[in-house]
């Protein structure tokens, strides 16, 4: 009999039981979920089963066992690292420096063990997630020449692309999770040891950056206006903010000039390239998926930075000269975005009260006075004034 293999995911929130995790157990791995829940824990360990619910025109369920779970910040977490085959997260960006620690310790421990290669893939939103990773647990393994070594032998960090929508699902039970049908999860294969292609839903390519880059630029940057121009209207939902014809009109209008600019530095075929964006479309105003709007538009200064879901594909336009007009709307509804309890919000509110916006643009986008851009987001800035109820 095959020996069980084992995988770690960090992160047992949305993408972690609802994409990475069902991936990997139908792959054949025991999944560990590291999080620091201790009720999603526990259900994990008590149940050792739960529901994914495939939310598409017919709606159909996946059962997914073999998973337990651990407290990231526990050594049995580092003990679980030393066994496992591969090591995955979905924590969001912001919390991959704070888990580095015990994927350090764990890899020092495959190390005394004489343990084989290791994967290492951070699945988040972002370009270079897991290269950002690898550094900050070099870092903690600083001085620890046998464990870099070792690194260098045996534990490979492949970048990654992960696309799936989804959103949290109301259930009694904290492990039910609903997801649309559609995923996509594409790694680079150039840094990938040993072999991951038994692993099933993963792609392995050779350039990962143009799937990257097609994805934020179109999935995320559609999204992300759909959320912040609905925010402007004061609707709830992505589905209240595409049935609204003005905001589907400028979403759409940013898709198509992001995809001028995608299709011009990839080389992406042009008609496959308009499908994709449809399909896109599609995907945002199904109806069996409720997502609210503050989910999609959080943590506004991450998605304000410069390379990311707007300002990236605003820049690349600019680069060759192609028009931006709709993704500029959408980057100044994104400082209208007012939710309490979303940090970044009332932060990006702090600094819109205490230095205005004009500094506040320049400063999370990275505009100067005086750019067409910069200008172009102020007027766009007065006008979305009328659109508020
Ligand atoms: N939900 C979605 O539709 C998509 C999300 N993503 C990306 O996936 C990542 C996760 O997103 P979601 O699953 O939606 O978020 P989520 O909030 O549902 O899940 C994050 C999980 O990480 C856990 N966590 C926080 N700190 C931790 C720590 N120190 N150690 C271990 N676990 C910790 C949280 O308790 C939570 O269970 C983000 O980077 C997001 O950009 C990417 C594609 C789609
Ligand atoms: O942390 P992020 O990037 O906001 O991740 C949540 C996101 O999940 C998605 O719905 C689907 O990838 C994004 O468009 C959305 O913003």
């Amino acid at each position: 009999m095959p020996s069980q293999k084992n995988a770690v995911h960090f992160g047992a929130g949305n993408i972690g039981r609802g994409f990475i995790g069902p991936l990997l157990v139908q792959s054949g791995y025991h999944v560990t979920f590291a999080d620091v829940q201790d009720e999603v824990i526990d259900a994990l360990n008590k149940k050792d089963t739960y529901t994914v619910h495939i939310l598409d025109q017919e709606k159909t369920k996946e059962e997914i066992g073999n998973v337990s779970g651990v407290k990231s910040t526990d050594d049995d977490a580092i003990d679980a690292i030393a066994e496992a085959d591969i090591v995955t997260t979905s924590v969001g960006p912001e919390i991959l420096k704070r888990i580095a620690p015990a994927i350090a310790k764990g890899i020092s421990k495959r190390r005394e063990q004489k343990k084989g290669d290791l994967n290492v893939i951070a699945c988040e939103n972002m370009v270079g997630a897991t290269s950002g990773l690898k550094e900050e647990i070099e870092k903690a393994l600083e001085g620890k020449h046998e464990d870099l070594k070792y690194i260098k032998e045996h534990v490979g960090f492949p970048d990654c692309e992960v696309d799936r929508i989804v959103p949290p699902f109301e259930s009694e039970d904290k492990l039910e999770v609903g997801v649309e049908d559609f995923y996509e999860w594409v790694v680079d294969k150039t840094k990938v040891k040993g072999d991951l292609s038994g692993v099933k839903g993963m792609s392995l390519k050779e350039n990962l950056s143009p799937f990257l880059e097609r994805k934020l630029f179109t999935l995320n940057c559609g999204h992300a206006m759909l959320a912040f121009l609905g925010f402007v209207k004061g609707y709830k939902t992505i589905n209240e903010a595409i049935e609204d014809e003005e905001i589907k009109k400028i979403t759409r209008g940013a898709l198509e000039e992001s995809g001028a600019a995608l299709i011009k530095k990839h080389e992406f075929d042009e008609k496959e390239h308009k499908e994709y964006i449809e399909k896109t479309m599609t995907r945002y105003a199904n109806p069996n998926i409720h997502d609210e709007l503050p989910r999609v538009s959080r943590k506004p200064l991450r998605k304000l930075g410069e390379n990311e879901r707007l300002t990236g594909p605003t820049k690349m336009c600019k680069e060759y000269g192609l028009p931006r007009d709709n993704l500029l709307k959408g980057i100044a509804a994104a400082f209208y975005f007012d939710v309490k309890d979303d940090e970044e919000s009332a932060e990006l509110q702090k600094m819109l009260k205490e230095k205005g916006l004009e500094a506040t643009l320049e400063e999370t986008t990275g505009f100067k006075k005086g750019d067409e851009e910069y200008e172009t987001v102020l007027k766009n800035y007065e006008d979305l004034k009328k659109w508020r109820k």
